[in-house]
């Protein structure tokens, strides 16, 4: 039997919420064989970051020869990379071992507020990482430092949009988890068409690794051979269920619910996609 392969290449989350084992666990509930390059070790919990070690850049390059050079990957992503030596070395491998698609999470800063990326390695981003980029997936402020404008109007984030697929991504989703109202509503924009997923707000504090998961859910769909926007589609049903049952654990922000996707079907009707120009 063969599964189709997804790599993360990020950083480990030791409360299991965030980073590689969002990353891992979603892989998994999504049928594709996970595998991982670390770029740093954080402690952390459901109240936040309390260290950050960061990996060589040669120990993420021999990771992910490792995994190139013997197993091989249908897709990929990176999430928390934590410094610029280390997005070189990886948009170097890239190119290197010819792999993709490749999904970028601009990770930059934790829901408990802690860097996650050195301020210099942001606009590095741009130029390295995201001209290699099937899809890059920034949240709300994410996206408002690539383009280094306020996007609070749909107008305003449709131009921004159009300008991060100026920086060489082949497709964005601006994810609508920090916006206000009562939907939670993601832009996609893949040069041609504007697509928006759609799904209730969910009001709760569980909301950590939400951004790790969806990535994760749609590179493990980009690696069975769907095409982006029903990967996207499939991502937004994932997190939308994994954060409709929340486990509610710590004493903080805590963890979505991997689980949920396979073993409850209840929210999935109310995700819509709408296009617009
Ligand atoms: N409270 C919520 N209810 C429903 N969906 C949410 C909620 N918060 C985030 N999402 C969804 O989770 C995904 C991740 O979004 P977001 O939280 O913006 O990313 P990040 O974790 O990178 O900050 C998006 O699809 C977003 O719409
Ligand atoms: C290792 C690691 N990677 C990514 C995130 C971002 O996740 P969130 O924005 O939900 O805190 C995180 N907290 N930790």
């Amino acid at each position: 039997m063969t599964l189709p392969r997804a790599l993360t290449i990020a950083g480990s989350d030791s409360g299991g919420g965030a980073g590689i084992q969002a990353d891992l666990k979603t892989f998994q509930e999504l049928g594709a064989f996970g595998m991982s390059a670390l770029t740093a070790v954080t402690a952390q919990n459901t109240q936040g970051v309390s260290g950050i070690y960061e990996m060589t850049a040669e120990a993420v390059a021999r990771q992910m020869d490792a995994v190139l050079e013997d197993i091989g990957v249908d897709a990929l992503k990176t999430g928390m990379i934590a410094n610029v030596e280390i997005m070189e070395t990886i948009a170097e491998k890239i190119r290197q071992h010819g792999v993709g698609p490749l999904v970028v999470d601009p990770v930059m800063v934790a829901k408990s507020g802690h860097s996650l990326l050195e301020k210099d390695a942001r606009k590095a981003l741009t130029q390295t990482l995201l001209p290699l980029a099937l899809l890059v997936t920034p949240n709300l402020p994410e996206a408002e430092i690539l383009v280094n404008q306020q996007l609070d109007t749909e107008a305003k984030r449709k131009d921004g949009a159009r300008r991060i697929l100026d920086m060489g991504a082949s497709a964005v989703v601006i994810k609508g988890g920090h916006l206000e109202g009562e939907t939670a509503s993601d832009l996609f924009y893949d040069g041609e068409s504007f697509l928006t997923f759609s799904a209730p707000r969910i009001h709760t504090r569980h909301t950590h690794g939400t951004g790790c998961t969806f990535s994760a859910a749609v590179t493990a769909e980009l690696a069975k051979g769907r095409n982006l926007a029903d990967a996207v589609y499939t991502a937004k049903k994932f997190i939308t269920r994994a954060i409709a049952r929340p486990l509610e654990l710590g004493k903080g922000h805590g963890p979505t619910n991997h689980w949920a996707y396979n073993r409850d079907r209840d929210p999935e009707g109310v995700i819509t996609r709408t296009l617009s120009t």
